[in-house]
């Protein structure tokens, strides 16, 4: 299976939008459904119900809404945390949506102590790979408690801060029980050493594999997302 670099993750990406007409809703709905389904076969709700989803301002945090949403019918119970929620109708419909759902939204950072006691798992939809390093002062603070805390950490497609091809390369990056790679794994994922390791994203066409021989293994059955 390839491993691929931050430049050919944006060109598969504009590939699938750009040749193959998929929309952006139509992918993260995908991805975020995938994400969740990844989650429940680890973590099941009936230990880990409280679930903190940190979402980013960009898709990686569209992925993040769309997943709590989903966790949110298999019997979880999300609480988000979007301290820069983007103004564009994509993000307002996806943030509509969970507050539909009846999922409520912290209205300021949580502290490393109410996260240890609210919360039974994290999600970490802060940023996938378009991430610039260094870590932008709103998002600070979370990355401090994502560091330090002992709940286990369950990242969307690259564990945030993370360099997208060399890893984890500072100080204060964490490490994530799960990692959920989507479409392909990028190359921090080869220092990955979290428990579980999972594909999600099963909507890439086969022309688009081939092109960029991805080399992916096999989805059983009708399974949204395959473990590594
Ligand atoms: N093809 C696929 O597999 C699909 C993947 N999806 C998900 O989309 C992300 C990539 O999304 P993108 O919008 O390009 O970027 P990010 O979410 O990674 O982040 C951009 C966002 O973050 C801000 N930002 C960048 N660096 C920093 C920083 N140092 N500090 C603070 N903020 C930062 C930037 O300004 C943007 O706002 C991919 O990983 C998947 O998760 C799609 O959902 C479906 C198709
Ligand atoms: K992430």
């Amino acid at each position: 299976m390839k491993f691929l670099t931050q430049t050919e993750a944006v060109k598969i990406d504009e590939e699938l939008f750009n040749e193959y007409k998929f929309s952006v809703d139509q992918l993260m709905e995908l991805a975020g459904l995938s994400c969740a389904h990844a989650i429940a076969k680890c973590y099941p709700a009936d230990c880990f119900k409280r679930v903190l989803v940190c979402c980013g301002p960009g898709n990686n945090g569209g992925d993040g809404l769309v997943c709590a949403r989903h966790l949110s019918f298999m019997k979880y119970e999300p609480t988000i945390y979007y301290p820069k929620p983007t103004a564009k109708p994509l993000y307002e419909n996806l943030s509509h949506q969970c507050k539909s759902n009846g999922i409520s939204f912290l209205r300021s950072s949580p502290t490393l102590e109410s996260t240890n006691e609210c919360y039974d798992l994290i999600v970490d939809a802060l940023f996938g790979f378009s991430f610039k390093p260094p870590v932008r002062e709103t998002f600070v603070p979370i990355t401090e408690i994502l560091l330090n805390t002992k709940i286990p950490i369950a990242s969307i497609d690259i564990p945030s801060g993370w360099d997208v091809e060399k890893g984890k390369i500072r100080e204060n990056d964490f490490e994530p029980d799960m990692l959920i790679s989507l479409t392909a794994p990028k190359l921090c994922a080869k220092m990955f050493k979290g428990k579980y390791h999972y594909l999600g994203g099963r909507f890439v066409p086969p022309a688009l594999q081939e092109k960029f021989q991805l080399n992916l293994p096999e989805y059983h059955d009708c399974d949204m997302c395959l473990k590594l």
